[in-house]
């Protein structure tokens, strides 16, 4: 699995510790600020590049977090792969907190932020039926099983706008729906990943049970803190055993690095030139 490695740190995971020769540097891009500096470091023998979905000290709500430029800001900074760390509440009994969950589908249930790189003049339509990168969610899982953190393959994310938690109504549709974890920024993450050809992976860290339990008092900042405590120590001997495990290969298998070869359905002759230098950066593979 090779190419550089990138790591989207959400609640609770503003940094991460372990890393030699660190620098936090601002990355621009044409889709404005990132949420905050990028963290570019060595984690063994391998780059990696740190990105706090929230920026440092927890400043940007999920719907003001800069979904766009935060992917792009990756993908400037040579990241070819993704891994996303997020708290999320759980549907299932099974799923306690302190779980971690390797996601594999998403219901989009966010409103009002942007959603594409597209638009403007240039129409893209990527494929989402199967929105992760499996070959590197399999990297994961291999880690975090030799770490023993307990862990599940497979789950869908409910991603819903915040920032107020669910109503117990709402909550209970979602176990009525089978969906298995609910947070708030998953989406439109994972399709920007898509449209700019990245591998992306997210694993979701139970800290509560959201609403849906009758003798439940309901998710809480104060309960989900004292949780992530405990999942932020074991999602950095991920990242870190994920990285010592890190060997480059050509392609993805998948082919996630070539999402974008079918995708683009503008005439090339109507191409704004303006839009064209916009989307250079995530998606100039197929612009040329
Ligand atoms: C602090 S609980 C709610 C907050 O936590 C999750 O953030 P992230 O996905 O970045 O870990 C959830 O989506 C909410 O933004
Ligand atoms: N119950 C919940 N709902 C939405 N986002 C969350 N993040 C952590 N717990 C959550």
């Amino acid at each position: 699995m090779g190419g550089k490695l990138g790591i989207i740190g959400g609640s609770g995971l503003y940094a991460l510790g372990s890393l030699t020769d660190v620098v936090w540097r601002a990355v621009d891009t044409p889709f404005g600020a990132p949420s905050d500096e990028l963290l570019f470091g060595r984690l063994g023998q391998v780059d990696l590049v740190f990105l706090p979905r929230h920026g440092r000290g927890h400043r940007l709500t999920p719907s003001e977090v800069p979904y766009r430029a935060n992917i792009a800001a990756l993908k400037a900074a040579g990241c070819t792969h993704v891994l996303s760390l997020s708290a999320c509440g759980s549907f299932k009994e099974a799923l306690s907190p302190g779980t971690f969950v390797l996601v594999d589908q998403f219901v989009d249930r966010t409103r009002g932020r942007v959603k594409s790189f597209f638009g403007n003049g240039i129409v893209a339509h990527v494929s989402l039926a199967d929105p992760v990168c499996g070959p590197l969610g399999a990297r994961v899982a291999e880690a975090a099983k030799a770490l023993g953190i307990p862990f599940v393959s497979g789950g869908t994310y409910l991603a819903m706008e915040g920032p107020q938690f669910s109503t117990r109504a709402e909550s209970r549709a979602y176990v009525a729906a089978g969906f298995d974890v609910i947070g708030m920024t998953n989406m439109p993450e994972a399709a920007l990943a898509r449209e700019a050809e990245l591998c992306y992976a997210s694993v979701a860290m139970v800290t509560d049970y959201d609403s849906w339990r009758p003798a439940e008092e309901g998710a809480n900042v104060a309960d989900i803190l004292d949780v992530m405590h405990g999942n932020s120590a074991n999602a950095r001997a991920l990242v870190a055993a994920v990285a010592a495990a890190w060997v480059p290969s050509a392609a993805c298998p998948q082919g996630c690095d070539h999402a974008l070869d079918h995708a683009i359905i503008t005439d090339p002759a109507l191409w704004p030139p303006p839009v064209v230098e916009t989307l250079r950066g995530v998606a100039g593979r197929v612009l040329k």
